[in-house]
């Protein structure tokens, strides 16, 4: 089965297309999870036993992980997610020269029971960035039952400075990253990245491509269009809107899962109001 196929599974089981970003800013956890071995994993098991009636899928960005105890974090969590059933897209933003490529797409490779020698993390899916072209994203597209999510509009306010750039006189560089991304998806598995807070684009990016899913970040902190995200996000049925902090950082102090479950469960109500 495709990973857009399981995608659609678990949105009809959960009834939502919420991502929730576990993005565990150490200097935003709850100081009582301070002593734990591995704090940002404590963090993301109880944000995952709080949230994941309502999770389409668990996004964690590496960036949060990014070191030793980071990894180890990321470990647990990637498995402790897949046991609850529900999909992980590592947000990664990856692509580089094929030999480099084709390491950084080990992330995707099964888990291991040894660490140390570099087994992967049996991610579902991943984000991509295009900017390398399409050989350096051969290791990911390849790879026919993972998804792979490819940057197109990025929710930044910086994502205008290139993306919006006019190519050859008449589409925007973002239109041709989607035209390319959709030919690039012989395997059925390609989505793309297209924020929330740029509307217009959004609309833009789904006349294009009418078939292509997309991860729509933007919603929550940086105020995107929720309404924009579901009306233009969604093909077929199955796409993802994300909000990290506006779900995982929702309280604090010892409650915070608490208010995080409720914040989960705001947003696909939010979102479930714009689905067909
Ligand atoms: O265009 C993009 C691509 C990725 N992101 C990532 O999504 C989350 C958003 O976090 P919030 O706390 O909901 O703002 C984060 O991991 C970003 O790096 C994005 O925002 N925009």
């Amino acid at each position: 089965m495709s990973f857009f196929e399981r995608l659609g599974e678990r949105i009809d089981a959960v009834d939502s297309v919420v991502s929730v970003g576990l993005d565990p800013d150490p200097k935003r956890l709850p100081d009582h999870l301070a002593d734990h071995d591995l704090p940002r994993w404590a963090f993301n098991r109880r944000i995952i036993d709080a949230t994941h009636e309502h999770a389409a899928c668990y996004k964690p960005n590496l960036a949060f992980y990014e070191d030793s105890d980071g990894w180890r974090a990321l470990r647990e969590t990637v498995a402790y997610a897949e046991g609850k059933g529900v999909p992980v897209l590592l947000d990664a933003k990856r692509a580089d020269i094929g030999n480099t490529a084709r390491q950084y797409a080990k992330l995707l490779d099964r888990r291991g029971s040894d660490p140390a020698r570099g087994s992967g993390l049996a991610a579902d899916a991943i984000t991509v960035n295009p900017y390398l072209g399409r050989d350096a994203l051969e290791p990911f597209l390849s790879r026919e039952d993972k998804g792979v999510f490819v940057l197109c509009r990025t929710s930044n306010p910086g994502g205008s400075d290139f993306q919006n750039l006019l190519v050859g006189n008449d589409k925007h560089l973002y239109e041709y990253v989607a035209q390319r991304a959709s030919e690039w998806n012989v395997n059925g598995n390609v989505g793309l990245v297209v924020g929330a807070t740029t509307p217009d684009e959004l609309e833009r990016v789904r006349e294009l491509v009418p078939d292509l899913p997309f991860l729509v970040p933007g919603v929550g902190a940086q105020g995107g269009d929720a309404e924009a995200a579901v009306e233009f996000g969604l093909a077929g049925g199955v796409g993802l809107v994300n909000s990290s902090r506006g779900i995982i950082f929702a309280g604090e102090g010892e409650t915070f899962d608490k208010a995080a479950g409720q914040a989960a469960k705001r947003l696909k109500g939010r979102l479930n109001r714009h689905r067909d």
